[in-house]
């Protein structure tokens, strides 16, 4: 191998943001560029994002790595892409123009088709062959709503002039070309969430894809998590250079903490959280309202599987409390003001904004804040915002233990949310395991560095991934089990004050 190629790039196309991060051979983190996005609401209920910004920030993230650290594209041995998943994008192979905004992977306005596709059938009718349970949470019904909404685009589809992909498939068509000969392909991480993916055979459905009305020639692609999928165009700045891994934000999270034995976890605490346990090479199917996915595939070695439990708010609470009802200046105030309470006052707060994911799988779920009284103060509120997560979490955990007979004896943390102390305590408390964050809290982008990293041979396999990763804090349980216990039936009884909110005249289109 070039000995010239020191670092790998990683490029994590996330909810809120897009990141570039070079990092070097041990793992560690070199430089970052970062831009956020806009997230437009245009009806309650609707999330979006325009994929020309998100393609705009890819470019600006890299260029800002590129000269603050003063390399350049010969140093990197290659690029990883990894993306927040199930959002879908949609555009025109010869223009490389969107026909609509991304739909993204919160956005519950395919509520309606879901019900339509399920009919009698129920909406388990594909579970058995994509590991998913009809929901608005996943791409194949975006695709299908932007088909049926956008004017002329069913027939542009037809005649074979437009293309569909998640995040990370837009992002390595755009970087390798567009229009001039992009490539169009995805991994068989993301491709897992589109529910048109067979969990076994890891090939399109031909059948599902057609009651979706999805032609087969918008799809891209699929292969694995770590290969050569293409080079950089020849006038970007990665010109020439291998984009060789790609893996959905939270299987790159799975990989970048080393979660590579039957029973190993981690939990990613940022917009949503989404906890994945390795379930080794066999899928399993949950009774207890968990997703089955792949977890990876490194080249043409077999496929690993993952349970996982996704809670769509969590992060997202925080920054609502910041941005809509400004009770607070940042994400990190939350700290402080929940710590000047000795607890939330009674007060549970179940932020079902999208319905609920697991375990409950609620789409005529809504917010609820209760337990109010004249005594609470908002220092209360915002104890029970970042406690909701925590609970979140412990049900999520529960279901797994179910499914898995796995009992729990740590968990692997990273994300946003995990540097709030007070918020890591709370959850070793309520799981009665220690919680353990890693040094390098970027193991998303760091997993997808990892994959292709692998895929060129500037790692050898799964060893250096293991060997590099280093703990960096761990809390453990201190609460009277007798406290938690009561705490966890309390919260329980708030979740089911979310039941049945959304009656048949609230609209969701
Ligand atoms: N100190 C903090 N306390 C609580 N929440 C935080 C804190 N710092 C960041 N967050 C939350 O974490 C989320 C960002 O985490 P990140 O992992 O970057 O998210 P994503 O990858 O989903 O865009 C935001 O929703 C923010 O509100
Ligand atoms: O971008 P994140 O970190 O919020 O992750 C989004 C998930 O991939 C949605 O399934």
């Amino acid at each position: 191998m070039n000995t010239n190629k020191k670092y790998i790039l990683a490029i994590d196309q996330g909810t809120t943001s897009s990141r570039a991060i070079v990092f070097d051979k041990n793992g560690q983190i070199i430089t970052v560029g970062q831009y956020e996005h806009e997230q437009i609401f245009p009806r309650a209920g609707w999330v979006e994002h325009d994929p020309l910004e998100i393609w705009r920030n890819v470019r600006k993230s890299v260029a800002d790595c590129f000269s603050d650290a003063e390399i350049n594209h010969h140093e990197i041995a290659s690029v990883g892409i990894t993306n927040q998943r199930e959002t879908a994008v949609v555009w025109d192979k010869n223009t490389g123009e969107p026909v609509y905004n991304a739909i993204v992977w919160q956005d519950t306005r395919t509520q309606k088709i879901c019900d339509e596709l399920a009919g009698d059938e129920g909406y388990d009718k594909y579970h058995d062959r994509v590991g998913l349970s009809l929901n608005t949470y996943f791409a194949g019904p975006k695709v299908k709503w932007i088909l049926d909404n956008v004017e002329g685009a069913r027939e542009r589809a037809e005649k074979g002039d437009l293309l569909f992909g998640t995040t990370d498939s837009w992002v390595l068509w755009n970087l390798t070309g567009g229009p001039e000969g992009g490539v169009h392909v995805t991994d068989v991480t993301n491709a897992s969430r589109t529910m048109l993916m067979n969990i076994r055979t890891l090939e399109w459905e031909k059948d599902i894809a057609d009651d979706f009305g999805i032609p087969m020639s918008m799809l891209p692609e699929i292969k694995s998590s770590a290969e050569v999928y293409g080079y950089g165009r020849a006038r970007g700045f990665l010109r020439g250079t291998p984009i060789a891994g790609i893996l959905g934000d939270q299987q790159a999270a799975t990989f970048g903490q080393a979660c590579f034995g039957e029973g190993q976890s981690k939990n990613t605490y940022g917009t949503g959280n989404f906890m994945l346990m390795n379930t080794g090479t066999d899928p399993v199917f949950s009774e207890n309202g968990l997703l089955t996915t792949v977890a990876y595939k490194i080249g043409d070695q077999k496929q690993v599987y993952a349970l996982e439990g996704s809670i769509a708010v969590s992060g997202s609470l925080i920054q609502w409390l910041r941005d809509n009802l400004e009770l607070i200046d940042s994400a990190a105030d939350s700290e402080a003001l929940a710590t000047s309470v000795e607890d939330s006052g009674g007060t549970y707060f179940v932020p079902a904004f999208s319905g609920l994911f697991a375990p409950y799988w609620r789409p005529d779920a809504r917010g609820v804040l209760v337990g109010m009284t004249r005594y609470v103060k908002k220092a209360h509120i915002v104890r029970a915002a970042l406690e909701a997560t925590a609970f979140q979490t412990r049900e999520v955990i529960d279901a797994m233990n179910a499914d898995s007979g796995v009992d729990l004896t740590e968990l692997r943390v990273d994300g946003g949310m995990t540097a709030n102390e007070f918020l890591m305590q709370f959850q070793a408390d309520l799981l009665r395991v220690p919680v353990i964050r890693p040094k390098v809290v970027e193991t998303t982008a760091l997993g997808a560095a990892y994959a292709a990293g692998i895929a060129v041979g500037f790692w050898k396999g799964e060893d250096d991934v293991v060997a590099n990763w280093q703990e960096d804090k761990r809390w453990t349980p201190e609460m009277d089990n007798k406290e938690v216990e009561r705490q966890y039936r309390l919260w329980k009884k708030a979740v089911t004050r979310t039941f049945d909110w959304v009656d048949e005249d609230t609209s969701t289109e």
